[in-house]
């Protein structure tokens, strides 16, 4: 039987899909560098090797592998801006390495987690994944350059290619969840500061044109996310390049999370009101239509799910998140 590696697997998503390959039948290799990942939210008895995705090409001189899950990245919007080479040398130089990998050694498929930031401020809402790509921060630029090099990849050769835009991932699943060193995401940041082990969530900016003034993200719970990578793998015909956007479908304000937030714990927000995030859109929603109609995929888990699910995996550790800046 060939193997599936998943790259970047000892991370916050990666460590959830590589639970659920295991369960569907794959035998799973990972491989991370463990620079933001942990080698203690891998399950136990994976294989797994310590490396750089530029040593992907190692593993499948040795054995044969059947498919690459490729999520491992730089993925942090502010830090982008401000250190474009590191985003640009890992996501991009560090893909391209693996695609010649891959080519080489013929590894027939591959699952590469691309993101809701390439459509940069939608024009229309829902996004389909027709919709102009304008990034508006590095991090967007690497990912859509990434999904064109993957074009350009199975339009050359036989690979059969998944791009999965993912919109807002959130929650907790099968003992694994987010625990980011470096954390900017609302819902983590909203528990830690609900639970008193940061003083106030920062709200940034409450003058938006929507509804409540505060900005509406299409939040996806992680195991539904999960699901439709072993959906993904074999989705596509040899030479194909499918994209397909992952979501609800469904906009939540920053103020309709911190309600959740709320109601699941029971506990009062500690708030204060800042300035707008420089990059940040007012609305994304994903059209997941054609998840549906190429993976059958459907997103079966809700808001309140995904805030409970992450509720149970912070209170199992010391803190969601570390004390770092949670502005990058
Ligand atoms: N979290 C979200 O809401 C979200 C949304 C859209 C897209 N994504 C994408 O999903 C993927 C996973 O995101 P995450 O939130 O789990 O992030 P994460 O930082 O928890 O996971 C990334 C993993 O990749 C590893 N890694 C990074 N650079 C590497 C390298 N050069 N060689 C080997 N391993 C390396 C890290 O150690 C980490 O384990 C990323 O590609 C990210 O861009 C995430
Ligand atoms: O302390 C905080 C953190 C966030 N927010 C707001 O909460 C919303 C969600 O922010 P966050 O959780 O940081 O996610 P996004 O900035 O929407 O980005 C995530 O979702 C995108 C897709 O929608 C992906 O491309 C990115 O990789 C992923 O980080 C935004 O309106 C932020 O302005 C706050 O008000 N205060």
């Amino acid at each position: 039987m060939s193997k599936t590696l998943v790259l970047g697997g000892a991370g916050y998503i990666g460590s959830v899909v590589t639970r659920f390959l295991i369960e569907a039948g794959h035998d799973v290799m990972v491989l991370d560098d463990l620079s933001t990942g942990h080698a203690d939210a891998l399950p136990a008895g994976v294989d797994f090797t310590h490396a750089d995705i530029s040593a992907a090409g190692e593993l499948f001189a040795a054995q044969p592998y059947g498919a690459v899950v490729h999520l491992a990245a730089k993925s942090l919007v502010g830090e982008s801006v401000v250190h474009p080479s590191k985003y640009w040398h890992t996501n991009v130089i560090g893909t391209r390495a693996l695609l010649d990998a891959m080519t080489e050694h013929q590894v027939p498929r591959l699952v590469f987690s691309s993101t809701a930031a390439v459509y940069g401020e939608p024009e229309q809402i829902p996004i389909s994944e027709d919709a102009p790509t304008k990034p508006t921060n590095t991090y967007g630029a690497t990912k859509l350059a990434v999904d064109m090099m993957i074009s350009g990849e199975c339009a050359a050769t036989d690979l059969s290619a998944v791009s999965l835009r993912y919109f807002n991932v959130a929650g907790a699943a099968k003992g694994a969840g987010e625990r980011h060193g470096t954390e900017t995401h609302l819902i983590p940041l909203a528990l830690d500061a609900v639970a008193g082990k940061r003083d106030k969530l920062t709200v940034y900016g409450d003058d938006w044109p929507t509804p409540d003034g505060t900005p509406l993200r299409d939040y996806v719970h992680v195991a539904d996310l999960a699901r439709a990578h072993v959906l993904a793998i074999g989705a596509a015909h040899p030479g194909e390049h499918l994209i397909c956007n992952l979501g609800n479908g469904n906009g939540f304000s920053v103020k309709e999370v911190v309600a959740a937030v709320e109601q699941v714990t029971g506990m009062k927000m500690p708030i204060a009101y800042g300035p707008r995030r420089v990059g940040d859109p007012a609305r994304l929603v994903a059209s997941a239509q054609r998840a549906s109609e190429r993976l059958g995929w459907h997103p079966e888990l809700d808001l309140t799910t995904m805030v409970a699910d992450a509720w149970a995996f912070a209170q199992s550790r010391p803190s969601a998140t570390d004390s770092g800046d949670t502005s990058l």
